[in-house]
């Protein structure tokens, strides 16, 4: 199986008296480095100088290799890179023109005086926007940087590659535009719809991101009522929507229907809320909630709104206690909590063939490495391990089944309907254990989840396109 790997390059000065290469390749090697290219920059009287590119799965042997190399009689090392911030050089995305301009005419027509016609026609009839602006194809990705992927609240300006990478991916996969806008955390989730707000005319979607909960609940909620366009927190309904696809055929692997499995919902946040709500309505029957405090019941009273609302509407047969204690006899455990917290004695508790959805970001609740002899299947949201429930599977054909019908909102019909056509396209004769959900690079997925939400935003209303 798979693991991400973090890649350096080591410029390094070698005293071909002192040291050889061979040494060097050695140290690398002993401290769990591959070395898997090298270049020679510089050949002169004694002196080599090379860069090597290495591979390594964990930041501990990073130090090692590094400590050790530097170590080394007559090496010194000139630069250290990491590809991962090479790539990330000057941020990840460009804004280009669609049109070249070569003379006064042509400048004219894309500025002014030319440009004010247009203005004055969009002024006229503020639709028009749609048609004569970005905002047909734009969508804002927009953070406060309050709970971005496991990290927690971070500065707005770290939370920026995130963003950056969500507006790549909406690009290279859907042809959408998409602009990262990370804002300082405002005082109430009022400040916030009021800015959002402000910048919306530009934009023909909002996709909320890495917004902590439950600030989150209620900004989507008033830029829903408040916005004609669609609205979207990503962290909710996409994560909900690729964790029901994934279910769906992971129990036509298993051969459970959703209705009888019991099913352990850990973290009970943006994701998990979102999780809850998509199942029930897909016909989930028994899910528990388990939070910090352990599973959530209707009996007790809890400071967050949302934990109330959710107890009042799960865990028919009332069990108590802590995640382990819920888990014993569990189909299905879905993870958007902390990493680390499933231990593999838990997934033996489990009932036959269990499920392990555990998708907190960057480290799941579990890996696929302990959990792997006792699940049947074992999903996480990483790149690295087969079987990536993502939000990723989701956004880009979401907005671009929306924006094309010109929808209003993204509602529920047009979210189960995603869902649907995620799992549809993976046909029943290729379905395995580790094959439960198309990779993202498959290039169905966004013309099926185009087809679904656009019929649903016509048979709901909600598209204001024929
Ligand atoms: N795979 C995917 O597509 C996605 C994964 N996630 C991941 O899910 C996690 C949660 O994300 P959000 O819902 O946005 O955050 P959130 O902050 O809204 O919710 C997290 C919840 O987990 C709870 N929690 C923390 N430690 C816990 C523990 N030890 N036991 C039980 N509950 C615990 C928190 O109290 C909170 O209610 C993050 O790691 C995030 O990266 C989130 C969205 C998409
Ligand atoms: C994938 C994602 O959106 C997250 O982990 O927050
Ligand atoms: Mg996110």
């Amino acid at each position: 199986m798979s693991k991400s790997t973090m890649s350096i390059v080591l410029r390094l000065e070698i005293q071909k008296d002192q040291a050889t290469f061979g040494e060097i390749a050695t140290i690398v090697s002993d401290a769990g480095g591959d070395i898997v290219a090298i270049d020679v920059i510089k050949e002169g009287q004694g002196i080599t100088v090379r860069d090597i590119s290495i591979n390594i799965n964990d930041e501990a042997k990073q130090h090692r290799i590094i400590q050790s190399v530097d170590n080394l009689p007559g090496v010194a090392i000139k630069h250290t890179s990491d590809r991962t911030f090479l790539v990330h050089k000057g941020g990840k995305i460009a804004i280009s023109s669609k049109v070249q301009i070569d003379n006064r005419e042509e400048l004219s027509r894309v500025y002014t005086p030319e440009v004010a016609r247009v203005c004055e026609a969009i002024d006229e009839d503020v639709t028009l926007a749609s048609q004569f602006t970005i905002k047909k194809n734009t969508v804002a990705v927009i953070s406060d940087g309050t709970a971005v992927l496991g990290l927690g609240t971070i500065k707005p300006e770290a939370a920026m590659p995130v963003m950056e990478g969500k507006a790549m991916l909406f690009k290279q996969f859907a042809g959408v535009d998409a602009f990262p806008i990370c804002i300082h955390p405002q005082s109430t989730p009022e400040e916030t719809v009021k800015l959002i707000t402000s910048l919306s005319p530009t934009f023909g979607g909002i996709n909320l991101e890495d917004i902590a909960s439950p600030a989150c609940f209620d900004i989507e909620q008033k830029l829903k009522e408040q916005l004609d366009i669609p609205v979207f927190h990503d962290d909710q309904h996409g994560t909900a929507i690729v964790a029901l696809a994934g279910l769906l055929n992971a129990l036509k692997i298993v051969d459970k229907e959703l209705a009888a499995c019991k099913i352990v919902v850990c973290g009970i946040g943006a994701a998990g809320i979102a999780i809850t709500n998509m199942l029930l309505t897909a016909g989930a029957a028994n899910i528990i909630g388990v939070d910090v405090d352990g599973a959530l019941i209707r009996s007790s009273s809890y400071d967050n709104a949302s934990w109330n609302d959710i107890a009042q509407r799960t865990n028919p047969h009332q069990e108590s206690g802590s995640l382990a204690d819920v888990l014993c006899n569990a189909d299905i455990f879905i993870g958007v909590s902390a990493p680390g917290i499933v231990k593999q004695e838990q997934v033996k508790s489990m009932a036959k063939d269990p499920i392990l959805f555990a998708l907190a970001n960057p480290h799941p609740e579990i890996t696929p490495e302990e959990a792997g002899p006792y699940a049947r299947i074992m999903a996480t949201g990483r790149s690295d391990y087969p079987n990536q429930v993502n939000n990723v599977l989701c956004f880009p054909g979401i907005f671009r089944g929306a924006l094309d019908a010109r929808a209003s909102d993204i509602n529920e019909e047009m979210k189960l309907a995603a869902a649907k056509a995620i799992a549809s396209v993976i046909k029943e004769e290729e379905l395995n254990e580790d094959y439960i959900i198309p990779s993202v690079f498959n290039e169905n997925i966004v013309p099926a989840i185009r087809k679904a939400v656009m019929e649903a935003a016509q048979q709901t209303g909600a598209a204001k396109k024929e």
